[in-house]
């Protein structure tokens, strides 16, 4: 019996996917998994139970990755599965900060019981005028799920798109439409852009990214589209550019105190992945991942571990080391196992940055010593009997 807890509500035809001998537990001090949106998991105690947390959704921010890493607990998240409904909201933050559709339905609403509204509707009109989008340059910044989705459709709406990504993965790089003009100085769209898009993850080199001095850069009346995170945006030196006329629009997904008062701001309250298609992928790509790994310890869109793959085990036993990726520790843990009369059948052995991942398929059961030997390997952080 496998003790599942959702810190936030995740989509019923995702947790349905749970082999039957899983339960939902209100109680997060007893679960060996976690399935999570947005909630804050930083100030939270990690509870021995807990093996993995899987991000139903993109951006992991909301979880402590490293503090997880050192007790043994993977996360994951679901790359791709909610891209779509971002790539969807963008877009009509585009249209929306062209054309002033909100002043416009406004206007109807308070002119609702005017009897000559369609006379007055033509005079009137001419307030909410605005631009098209076709013809006009986007820059996209993060070509990633989400950017390269947004890059092809307004490619396919007939703007020039210029992309900017470091750090492109392969399979996004095919993605790309090839009239989207992939360039290596970001300042180009800084300096070009009339829309701009920001679609990278929050970490401590992309964090207000958007500062004075990439504003100071930017054509006079650009519109700018943040929604990725809010701190990837200086809203200070946002609130003056909007102020001086310098950004014609700020259309954030993320209201905070400063942005929800802020003058020209589109402000959305964090809808990009909140429709049923992209909450339904999501549940279903993070409970795929989380059963793998607690059925197969196979480790597959992991944030914090590398992937290792291994199928389900037809051995007597599989056995999961999660460790620190220093010298020695595959001679530590095969010589431990060699000592203790232990034949290993299979193994894989797998690291990522500070960590490393050992799965070993056994022809036979360990006994409580072997396990106990294993996990007093210094630098070992977790030794999980899988099957
Ligand atoms: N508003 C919403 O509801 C949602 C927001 N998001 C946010 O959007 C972010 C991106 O999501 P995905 O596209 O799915 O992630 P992704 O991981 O597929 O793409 C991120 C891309 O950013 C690139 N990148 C990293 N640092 C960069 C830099 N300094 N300059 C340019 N590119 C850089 C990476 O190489 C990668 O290609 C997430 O991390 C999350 O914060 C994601 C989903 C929903
Ligand atoms: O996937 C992401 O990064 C998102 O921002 C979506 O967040 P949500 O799952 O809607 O709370």
């Amino acid at each position: 019996m496998k003790k599942i807890h959702c810190l936030n509500n995740i989509s019923k035809c995702g947790t349905d996917r749970l082999p039957q001998d899983y339960v939902m537990t209100d109680s997060v001090g007893e679960a060996e998994g976690v399935l999570v949106r947005s909630a804050n998991m930083h100030e939270m105690e990690l509870p021995e139970s807990l093996l993995a947390v899987a991000r139903a959704g993109a951006g992991v921010n909301n979880i402590p990755l490293d503090a997880c890493a050192q007790e043994g607990i993977v996360v994951f998240n679901t790359p791709g599965a909610n891209a779509n409904g971002v790539k969807e909201m963008v877009l009509a933050g585009m249209l929306i900060a062209s054309r002033d559709l909100i002043g416009g339905i406004e206007w109807c609403r308070s002119n609702a019981d005017d009897e000559n509204i369609a006379k007055a509707t033509e005079k009137s009109k001419k307030a909410f005028a605005g631009c098209e989008i076709k013809g006009k340059k986007l820059g996209v910044i993060g070509l990633g799920a989400i950017g390269a989705e947004v890059a092809n459709a307004a490619a396919a709406l007939g703007m020039e798109v210029y992309g900017y990504d470091p750090y492109i993965s392969v399979n996004a790089a095919w993605m790309l439409n090839r009239d989207v003009k992939h360039i290596t100085s970001v300042d180009k769209i800084y300096q070009e852009c009339d829309y701009i898009t920001i679609h990278v993850p929050l970490l401590e080199t992309t964090r207000g990214m958007i500062n004075k001095e990439k504003l100071d850069e930017m054509k006079e009346g650009v519109v700018v589209l943040n929604f990725a995170r809010d701190v990837l945006v200086d809203e200070d030196a946002m609130a003056e550019a909007l102020e001086s006329g310098k950004v014609h629009r700020y259309v954030t997904d993320f209201p905070n105190p400063k942005s929800a008062h802020m003058k020209n701001t589109i402000v959305i309250p964090h809808l990009g992945a909140s429709t049923e298609e992209s909450e339904d992928n999501c549940a279903k790509m993070a409970v795929k991942e989380l059963v793998d790994y607690l059925e197969n310890g196979n480790i597959k869109n992991s944030v914090n571990y590398p992937n290792c793959d291994m199928g389900v085990c037809q051995a007597a036993s599989r056995v999961a080391v999660l460790h620190m990726n220093i010298p020695n520790m595959i001679g530590q843990i095969t010589g431990i196992l060699a000592e203790q009369g232990v034949n290993i059948s299979d193994m894989t052995n797998k690291s990522r940055d500070k960590y490393a991942y050992t799965l070993l398929d056994l022809e036979n059961v360990l006994e409580p010593i072997t396990l106990q030997k294993l996990n007093a390997i210094k630098g070992v952080l977790r030794v999980r009997v899988v099957r």
